[in-house]
């Protein structure tokens, strides 16, 4: 096999494992407590989707939704991995939205039901380019900010989270192992709020990287 590139790791990656409500006030602005423990769920490496390529809005949603948040690359897999070298795991970072069709989620936990059609389909996860490690020397402390059609509508900081990103390789990797081309991506900030067909929406990290995505209209439907 050729070797795999990192910086390419959405071309071949594996597993993304995402943290739910890890910013007290995105939790509160949806009338969700603040956990005690990470609330996780996983998208398939199918849900990628780079810049130049629209993010498509599912058949069956009418509310979806943007979440920035920053992604943590792994760079070497492990299992029940120690907070203290955690950090040892990781790669690099990647800027990342959680796309969420909202009124399919609300649904999904009225019923009980897993919140697959609501966060894992086609496009669900739009990256930047990859950021190596050193360009992030704290991502502890890490400003992000999302704007739709120019309007600034999320600003938050990673010192805000709930749960640290050693904690969370830790708590992860003792229940999923983790992989080489693994992404975590680690909740978003409060002022998640509804696109359209047609919307640009651009987001950054101060001084890091930015990307922009347009709006599309999910093009098919399985008959
Ligand atoms: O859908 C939600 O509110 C949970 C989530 O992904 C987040 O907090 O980033
Ligand atoms: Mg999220």
């Amino acid at each position: 096999m050729a070797t795999r590139n990192i910086a390419r790791f959405w071309e071949w990656g594996r597993k993304i494992i995402c943290v739910g409500r890890n910013y007290a006030d995105h939790a509160k602005e949806l009338k969700n407590a603040i956990p005690t423990e990470p609330v996780l769920f996983l998208k398939p490496p199918s849900a990628y989707v780079k810049e130049g390529s629209p993010i498509l809005v599912p058949h069956y949603s009418h509310n979806l939704h943007h979440e920035v948040e920053l992604g943590v690359v792994i760079g070497k897999g492990g299992t029940a991995i120690p907070q203290t070298s955690a950090m040892e795991h990781v790669a690099g970072y990647v800027l990342c939205l959680d796309m969420t069709a909202r009124d399919i989620q609300d649904e999904c936990k009225s019923k009980g039901l897993p919140w697959t059609l609501a966060k894992a389909f086609n496009t669900s996860c739009p990256v930047s380019d990859f950021i190596p490690k050193d360009k992030i020397p704290d991502p502890g402390d890490v400003s992000l900010w999302l704007k739709v059609n120019d309007v600034l509508r999320q600003h938050g900081n990673t010192s805000q989270m709930i749960f640290s990103i050693p904690y969370l390789i830790n708590y992860i990797s003792g229940i999923i192992s983790l992989e080489e081309g693994d992404l975590i991506i680690t909740g978003t900030p409060k002022g998640v709020s509804a696109v359209q067909e047609h919307d640009e929406l651009q987001a950054g990290i101060d001084g890091v990287v930015t990307m922009t995505f347009k709006v599309d209209k999910l093009g098919y439907k399985s008959q």
